[in-house]
């Protein structure tokens, strides 16, 4: 992995305690570590190569810390970021609460990254659907309202953990081929002084 370029940047964002860091080790490492919970300082980074179609597209995954300490900092990684993944936990209403607040933050500062609602620990709720703090209904009519992709996963089962991270990547490749499209369009109207241009007006 040393040495191999970063295609896009991702963010992940959210209260404390939220599992952001259980979602990286998942997507990287395949696992789930029960253990006693230990909250990120700063933040911490790793690159994930991800295959879409007959490309391979590295992500460079930022994961945030989510102490209210550390908001400053975490506005630092989110710059550049091309997507977002906003987590909340699915059995706390004030992590959604929370959610909204870096979705604001995205929104008004970082216009080019597209969002992901990521509610967490989805297997609390297997276990018990009381457990559910945030109703699945209002997350996807808030999505639908900002444009963004909502999953809700386990990272102790691994459920919709993958698909996430793979529609991000997917997301990327799309969105770069269309930029790439209307950027060539954009040269090709720009060019006033290309022969082309004058040959074509000319006749
Ligand atoms: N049951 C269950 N517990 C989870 C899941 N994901 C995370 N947890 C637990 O939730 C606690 C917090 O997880 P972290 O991944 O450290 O949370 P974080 O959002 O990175 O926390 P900060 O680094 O403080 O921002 C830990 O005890 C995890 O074991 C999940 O999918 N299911």
């Amino acid at each position: 992995m040393s040495g191999r370029r970063v295609d896009a940047k991702v963010v992940l964002l959210g209260q404390e305690g939220v599992g952001k860091s259980s979602l990286v080790e998942r997507c990287a490492h395949r696992r789930f570590r029960p253990g006693p919970y230990q909250n990120t300082i700063g933040a911490a980074f790793v690159a994930k190569v991800m295959t879409v179609g007959d490309q391979t597209v590295t992500l460079g995954i930022w994961d945030t810390a989510g102490s209210e300490r550390y908001e400053a900092m975490s506005r630092i990684y989110y710059r550049g970021a091309r997507a977002a993944i906003v987590c909340y936990d699915l059995t706390d209403s004030g992590s959604y609460q929370r959610a909204k607040f870096w979705v604001n933050e995205l929104q008004n500062c970082e216009e080019g990254c597209r969002i992901y609602l990521c509610g967490t620990k989805s297997d609390l709720l297997e276990e018990d659907r009381r457990k559910r703090g945030v109703d699945f209904h209002d997350v996807q009519d808030y999505a639908d309202e900002i444009k963004a992709d909502l999953f809700e996963t386990s990272s102790k089962t691994g459920q919709s953990v993958d698909e996430l991270f793979q529609k991000v990547a997917e997301d990327y490749v799309n969105f770069s081929a269309f930029q790439v499209m209307t950027e060539d369009k954009a040269v090709n109207l720009d060019q006033r002084n290309s022969p082309y241009f004058y040959s074509c007006c000319h006749h």
